[in-house]
């Protein structure tokens, strides 16, 4: 099956807020399968839903060690609902970052070194954790997407 097409910086989607992910159902499953798909395709560590034109809150992130970030864990890919930033460091972290929307840029994006977060699997079921690095990165770049928020309005 095709790829679902990436929606490009500058397109109304990208600007909204994510719509809270109610059903979960097999639709959302498939969503989440197409975007995991989109996501290895583009070698990227996470996407969210709004990139493939779809305005809901959810996103998929993942983390293998790559040319930037050449010690990041390895983690399978996570499918993330509705989630909730609950409580984040005051210490910050400068990392480079690059983003399916913005394609070919690389931007330098301070970010909360580690912070607490809260969110649903595909099933429904409640998750809490503290997330750091690299990952806690992944995490924050794909929130912000769900707020409508792109690297171009962090951009140092
Ligand atoms: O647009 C996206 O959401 C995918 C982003 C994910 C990302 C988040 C934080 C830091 C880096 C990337 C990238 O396009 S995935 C491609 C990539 C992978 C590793 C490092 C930099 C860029
Ligand atoms: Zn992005």
């Amino acid at each position: 099956p095709p790829l679902l097409p990436i929606a490009l910086v500058g397109e109304a989607i990208l600007g909204q807020t994510a719509i809270a992910v109610q059903h979960f159902n097999a639709e959302l499953a498939h969503l989440a399968e197409q975007m995991s798909a989109c996501m290895e395709a583009a070698k990227g560590v996470g996407i969210a839903a709004p990139q493939v034109h779809s305005p809901l809150a959810l996103f998929i992130m993942a983390s293998r060690p790559n040319e930037r970030y050449p010690d990041a864990p390895n983690m399978a890919p996570v499918v993330v609902v509705n989630p909730q930033i609950i409580n984040v460091s005051s210490e910050l972290v400068s990392g480079e970052e690059g983003c399916l929307s913005v394609p070919g840029q690389r931007f330098t994006i301070q970010r909360h070194q580690a912070i607490e977060v809260r969110y649903q699997n595909l099933q429904g079921e409640w998750q809490q954790t503290e997330l750091t690095g690299f990952i806690a990165r992944i995490f924050q770049h794909e929130f912000d997407h769900l707020q409508g928020i792109t690297l171009l309005e962090r951009s140092l």
